[in-house]
């Protein structure tokens, strides 16, 4: 359950004001709360439709750099006016996680350059948190690879490429962190050399992806300009030019994995996450897909970026008030789509490939009918994996490391899938492989 939820409730719920004035401010608070989750309540930069938006986050190994760039990114654009400065401790230990007892969550933060608006998404690097880390990477258009200059790259800087490609992200820029500790300016470009090798093994562009050098800590702590803020301007100029504005689908029916699940007394249950494709207006009827039975209900209300809109598009991240429908009938790996145009399954073929261990994947192999996690979109399954009927011997076949292969999968629930669909599995806090669905079978 989230730990919002009492506090929207006690907000909207139990004090249930009678002034017109103090309602429309409590539920004004509340969803100030409710959006801001992860960020402090400050000015914030306004979002206008009038800027292209993207999402972007961080990722790269443990203790690199990510949280402290992604502070110093706010403050770096905060003195511009175009982002409200979080600090560490704002994205990283909000009291919000203590207290759900989750040590790290993704963080979300906003801000704008000239050209853009951002949602930025800090990912955490260990290992054991790839698992929020895909469904953080999955709402990414574009992706900074943190690199600490002291360490260059480890097994999490490549297992997040190989998972960033994976879930779609198509555009990195790279920036190597930590500079201010590094004398031997030989060390840098061979972090770089290194990096723009790797690049390319994962299926990325190593010669053109732009590379920054810097310090993150310089720049949050406002020493050394030139390592520090002014790294940050030309990280900004780099993602700004070099990651794409995706065309939008637009023009196909409405589909938004749902990602978390609020429930606020009195108004009733929002269902929250980045819309995949199509736009949805308020009081359009939609379908819940996916554990069981589909599911119709209306939308009556939609918020994005702290407002209230008349429909949400494809890349906005949102939250919609759904009629009439409970909190626990809701889940978070659920579809929400226009009525009868997307299906749940439960068995399909696919292409796999499986990690080696120097990816962050399993040293042995594994035998027919293993069963890890499939995570696709924000959903979370018990996945069996076979070889298909005609496999010579397929029964006794292992499955290694570094393997291409196609299995025939089974899922213990149903949820909607489409052909060309990637997806991870994982085991034990290991990303084992990843997935391409290939045919639709049940
Ligand atoms: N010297 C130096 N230290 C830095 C720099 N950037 C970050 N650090 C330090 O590196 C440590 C880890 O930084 P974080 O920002 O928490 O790293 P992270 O990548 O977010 O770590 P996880 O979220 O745990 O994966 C902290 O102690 C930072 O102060 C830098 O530019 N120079
Ligand atoms: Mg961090």
């Amino acid at each position: 359950m989230s730990i919002y939820q009492p506090c929207l409730a006690s907000l909207l719920g139990v004090a249930k004001p009678k002034s017109p004035i103090l309602s429309k401010i409590t539920s004004r608070f509340a969803q100030y709360r409710y959006h801001n989750r992860w960020l402090s309540v400050r000015k914030m930069a306004t979002f206008q439709r009038t800027l292209p938006h993207l999402n972007i986050g961080t990722i790269g190994h443990v203790d690199h750099g990510k949280t402290t760039l992604t502070a110093a990114i706010t403050k770096t654009l905060a003195e511009k006016g175009q982002a409200a400065f979080m600090d560490y401790n704002q994205i990283d230990k909000a009291p919000e996680e203590k207290a759900r007892g989750i040590t790290i969550c993704t963080a979300h933060v906003e801000y704008q350059t000239n050209n853009r608006h951002y949602a930025h998404v800090d990912c955490p690097g260990h290992a054991d948190y790839i698992k929020n880390m895909i469904t953080g990477a999955a709402q990414m258009d574009g992706a900074i690879i943190v690199v600490s200059a002291t360490d260059g790259q480890m097994p999490q800087t490549r297992e997040h490429l190989l998972l960033a490609r994976q879930v779609g992200v198509k555009h990195l820029v790279v920036y190597i962190n930590k500079i201010d500790v590094i004398d031997d300016p030989e060390m840098l470009e061979l972090v770089e050399m290194e990096m723009r090798d790797l690049l390319g093994t994962y299926g990325f562009d190593g010669e053109m992806t732009p590379i920054i050098m810097g310090s993150a800590l310089c720049a949050l702590e406002g020493r050394n300009p030139e390592m520090g803020a002014e790294s940050i301007g030309k990280l900004m100029d780099a993602i700004d030019s070099h990651i794409p504005t995706p065309k939008r689908v637009l023009d196909k029916p409405y589909l938004m994995p749902v990602e978390d699940v609020f429930s606020i007394s009195g108004r009733g249950t929002v269902a929250t996450g980045r819309v995949e494709r199509g736009i949805l207006k308020k009081g359009d009827e939609i379908e819940l897909i996916g554990y069981g039975d589909p599911m119709k209900t209306t939308v009556t209300g939609i918020e994005a970026f702290k407002k209230d809109l008349d429909q949400a598009m494809a890349g906005d991240n949102c939250g919609l008030l759904l009629r009439g429908v409970k909190r626990e009938q809701i889940k978070r790996g659920m579809i929400i789509c226009a009525p009868g145009t997307v299906k749940a399954h439960t068995k399909f073929l696919a292409s796999f490939y499986i990690l080696n261990k120097e990816e962050g994947g399993r040293r042995t192999g594994f035998i027919n009918a293993y069963r890890p996690q499939m995570f696709v979109r924000t959903s979370d399954v018990t996945i069996t994996l076979r070889h298909p009927d005609g496999v010579e011997d397929g029964e006794n076949k292992m499955v290694m490391p570094g393997d291409n292969v196609e299995l025939e999968c089974e899922l213990v629930h149903n949820i909607a899938l489409e052909q060309g669909l990637r997806f991870t599995i994982r085991e034990g806090g290991k990303t084992v492989g990843t997935g391409l669905i290939t045919k639709l079978l049940d």
